[in-house]
């Protein structure tokens, strides 16, 4: 364990006791979000689809019905921030008149476009043509997506109609939807609270029931944690199954390329199965989300938190027990539960070290003069404290991270690398081929706007997963006594996506998935 780091970590955690007075002296008034009214919006992006190829329901109705119900939403959650209303209600149109036409016809519209005429929504760093793709940052003000992004090409290719984008933090760095570009995203069941981040404009739009299907993105939490916050599901994929290209930012290197992933959010369960179909399709190889899973035969492990918690805040009593009671629901099923137990005493230490040297890092201070030399950290820092920087405090702070060696030298570097690898065989040999971690995502609910900062380690809950290149979900389970969501992880082997996708099918049938907030 190193000191230095975990002391830094341990005061920033307590610094939040510090500033915590300060945000409730200027704390907002809670919002009310209006509760959902229109019956289409409680239908998942499945039954949506085939209603609509099989004529039951008009795409215009569906889109109109989406379309009004963010006007409702957004001016008090501020998740949208380019939409393209006018075009989608068009193409919602063309796809009710080719199926009158019989141009298209539902068996084969079920095989070719499964997401015929239904309305998605897409984080802001995955492209689509003409929209914003500034990433959230100030000094990409005005930058539009030239093409989609292939994850969303492939979502339109199946018909999806994408109604707009959505918020993210700064280059998508950070736990919160807040920039200097849009301004920061509220949480739909507590408006003084952040929706999370990255993709936390997507998490607020699903929450809300203002979105049926949406495009996140996860470098180290960025699906899940907004997931977790909002109340719905949320699926970080193995890594290479869905393309990113088209996502800002971006990075050649190898590493990069592992760690970041596009995936599917939603507030049904059954659509991050077809959302996944859709935009793996191409991936070449077989993930057999359409076979089904023998419960009965898994292995299902749970850790509860990972032990050694010096500079890493406690999980929360509501979100162990959203562990120990999805965990315990599959002895039901007649599984084997077990308590999960490895060494993690090295964890942080191994996520900082990797995660910060990977091999081509995007510029984490944006320089669009030169996008091979970084600006300056400390003269940011300085015009900061002015209000003059065009970088907020989470990129600042991630840039500080970033200079790992303030914290360790090469051969404490190297030595936790070689930590993590062990841990990675750990993991690999106790959830082999056949079984499933259930975790906590993070270590509360949705925290206060401006807190995820001081409790960066938090990551360390989600950032393996994707060092590792494990595939993981976000399952809802609940609502927590002060009426916010709560729930878990469930992580698999690489390539083994069905097995989250499976169990979290079960959890949603188990424990009712996303729960609409109260009016
Ligand atoms: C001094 C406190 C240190 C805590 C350090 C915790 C270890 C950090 C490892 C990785 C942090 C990456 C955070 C980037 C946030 C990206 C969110 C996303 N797009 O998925």
């Amino acid at each position: 364990m190193d000191w230095l780091l975990r002391l830094v970590a341990f005061l920033l955690m307590k610094t939040v006791f510090l500033v915590k007075p300060i945000h409730w002296l200027l704390r907002k008034k809670r919002l009310a979000v209006p509760p959902v009214k229109d019956p289409i919006i409680n239908l998942s992006a499945t039954t949506l689809a085939r209603k609509i190829r099989e004529r039951e329901i008009s795409s215009e109705h569906v889109v109109e019905a989406y379309i009004k119900r963010i006007k409702e939403v957004n001016p008090i959650l501020n998740a949208v921030v380019e939409d393209r209303y006018e075009d989608a209600l068009r193409e919602a149109r063309n796809c009710d008149k080719r199926i009158e036409t019989g141009e298209v016809n539902a068996i084969r519209l079920e095989i070719e476009q499964p997401l015929y005429g239904v309305p998605l929504t897409v984080k802001e760093s995955c492209s689509v043509k003409g929209l914003n793709y500034t990433g959230g940052c100030l000094l990409r003000k005005g930058v539009k997506a030239d093409s989609d992004g292939l994850a969303v090409e492939a979502l339109r290719n199946a018909g999806a109609i994408p109604l707009c984008v959505t918020n993210t933090p700064e280059l998508c760095l950070g736990f919160e939807a807040n920039n200097y570009l849009y301004g920061k995203t509220n949480n739909p069941y507590d408006t003084r609270r952040t929706s999370g981040g990255s993709s936390g404009g997507e998490g607020a739009l699903l929450g809300a029931g203002a979105s049926v299907i949406g495009v996140g993105s996860d470098i180290a939490g960025s699906i899940r944690i907004p997931a977790l916050f909002n109340g719905i599901f949320g699926h970080k994929p193995t890594p290479g199954i869905i393309p990113i290209r088209g996502h800002f930012p971006f990075s050649e290197g190898k590493l990069f390329q592992q760690y970041l992933v596009i995936g599917p959010m939603a507030r049904y369960c059954e659509d991050l199965y077809l959302a996944m179909k859709v935009m793996s399709a191409n991936c070449g190889t077989n993930l057999q989300l359409d076979e089904p899973v023998a419960l009965n035969k898994l292995n299902v492990f749970y850790m509860e938190d990972a032990g050694q918690t010096v500079g890493v805040p406690k999980v929360d009593e509501d979100i162990k027990r959203a562990v120990t009671n999805a965990s315990s629901y599959f002895k039901g099923y007649g599984c084997n539960v077990k308590r999960f137990n490895v060494d993690m005493r090295d964890a942080l230490e191994y996520a900082l070290s990797t995660f910060f040297t990977m091999d081509e890092m995007p510029q984490l201070l944006l320089n669009p003069d030169d996008p091979k030399k970084e600006k300056n950290l400390s003269w940011a820092v300085v015009k900061s404290l002015f209000g003059l920087s065009p970088y907020t405090r989470t990129a600042l702070y991630l840039r500080f991270l970033k200079d790992v060696k303030v914290f360790m030298n090469d051969k404490k570097i190297s030595h936790y690398k070689e930590q993590g690898k062990v841990l990675r065989e750990n993991f690999m040999k106790i959830l082999g081929e056949d079984n499933v971690l259930v975790c906590p995502s993070y270590t509360s609910a949705a925290l206060m706007h401006n807190e995820t900062i001081f409790n960066m380690s938090s990551v360390l809950y989600c950032v393996l997963f994707n060092l590792w290149g494990f595939p993981s979900t976000q399952v809802p389970m609940g609502l927590n006594k002060d009426g916010l969501p709560v729930g878990v992880q469930v992580v698999a082997m690489p390539n083994q996506d069905r097995l989250c996708l499976a169990v979290a099918k079960e959890l949603e049938k188990g424990f009712g998935g996303w729960i609409p907030f109260a009016a």
